[in-house]
Formats: C-alpha cells, structure tokens, sequence
C-alpha cells in the first residue's frame, strides 16, 4: 500500500487560536502542517508572514511545516522563513526570474523546496530543474481561498507529473492543494497524488480524528 500523506491547510483554521488547532489536528491523525502565505498581489487574499511562523516554533509546535508562498517578489520573503524555521519551502514559478537560484538558496539552507502548478501553468521548467525539486504541488483550485471546487482537469495532470516523476527515478512527492473531498480524495489518490493537502473539509468539520480517519481510508480505497 502506497503511503498517504494528509496536510492540513491551516488557511481554514481559526487564526485565533492556531497554536491549539495544529496542536488538535496534528494529534488527531494529520501528517504535517500547509502554511498558506498570501500576499494580496500574486493572489486576491492576506494570510500571515514568517513572524506567525516564528511564534510557532517558539511554541511547542515541532510537526513539519510546509510554506507555500502565493507572493511575490520571493527572495526576502525565502530568507525569513528559512530563518523562522520553515522545513519546506514551496514557490510558484511564475513569481520568480530565477527558479533555479531559489532551489538553490532553499536547499543550501536544508530546507526543501517545492514548485507549485495552478490548474493552467505549464510544467515545462519542471525538466531543466527536477534534480532540484523535493515536492511539486499541482493546485486543484485557482489559488487563493479555501472552500473552493475541485477543477476536475487536475486529474490528468496529476497522472501527466506521477509519470514524470516515475521516470525521473527522483525522491519527489506530489502534492494536490485545493478542493479535496471524501468523495473525490480517492480518484484523486488513483491518479497519483501522495500528499493531500486539506483545508475546509477538515476545519469545518467538528471532528478533526474521525474526519482524518476517513479521508485516509478513502485515499487508501483505491485498488
Ligand atoms: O492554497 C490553497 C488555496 O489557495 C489551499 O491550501 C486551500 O487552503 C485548500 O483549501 P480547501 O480547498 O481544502 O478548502
């Protein structure tokens, strides 16, 4: 059996007491944490920086922490999260000149980078910097809010990086963000996704365990 992944997007948490809700979701079954920075340019909404980040280091939080960036410009931003204490780093490669000099400022630091596809954006810069890459996120939405339907040509996609991956021979693991659902999480899983990054259908529901159990059995159920 294939290992499953489920990362919560704290984007649906409630922001005003997020060191509890990663606490309860962490301990309820997730694997890691998604942290959706949004700067109100490259997308149409403001979420948090690298200070909340820091705050929850300081805290007790230890779990893994995936950063994506929906920002621009990126270099500064990249250096204050590697320092705050980011484990990945993902960018969009459409908010950048200079995808390969960011890999390589993330990897430097030890941290791992990540290249994040909209449902429209091309793969192509995949094959000049795939030894690079540690994870790549294909978005099932147009980013920028939580709650939002999954786009159904994802799939293909999905199917179209799980061969590219495959045939690289490379460690990477592919992330779906944006619209996962227990009816569609195991189509979803079919197609090749590894990690399944989950907003609303886990912050809205009123229990975080039972919610996460299922969500793993239907990406699971996919013989
Ligand atoms: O980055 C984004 C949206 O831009 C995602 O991480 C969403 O936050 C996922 O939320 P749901 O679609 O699962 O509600």
């Amino acid at each position: 059996m294939k290992k499953i992944l489920l990362a919560p997007s704290i984007l649906s948490a409630n922001f005003s007491n997020l060191e509890k809700e990663i606490i309860d979701v962490m301990s309820s079954g997730a694997d890691l944490i998604h942290f959706d920075v949004m700067d109100n340019h490259y997308v149409p909404n403001l979420t948090f920086g690298s200070m909340v980040l820091k705050s929850l280091r300081k805290s007790n939080i230890t779990s893994r922490i995936d950063v994506h960036l929906m920002a621009r410009p990126l270099e500064n931003l990249i250096h204050d999260f590697l320092k705050a204490g980011a484990d990945s780093i993902f960018f969009h490669p459409e908010c950048t000149d200079h995808i390969d000099k960011i890999l390589n400022i993330i990897k430097e630091y030890g941290c791992q980078t990540g290249l994040v596809f909209n449902p429209a954006t091309s793969l192509c810069c995949l094959e000049h910097v795939i030894d690079k890459v540690d994870n790549i996120v294909l978005m099932g939405v147009n980013p920028g809010f939580g709650g939002q339907s999954f786009i159904d040509s994802t799939l293909g996609k999905i199917r179209k990086v799980r061969s590219i991956i495959e045939n690289s021979k490379l460690k990477i693991l592919l992330h779906i963000d944006g619209g996962v659902n227990l009816k569609n999480i195991a189509d979803i899983s079919r197609a090749g996704s590894d990690v399944f990054i989950v907003g609303s259908v886990v912050f809205e529901s009123k229990n975080y365990f039972s919610i996460l159990k299922k969500l793993r059995e239907q990406a699971n159920n996919i013989y």
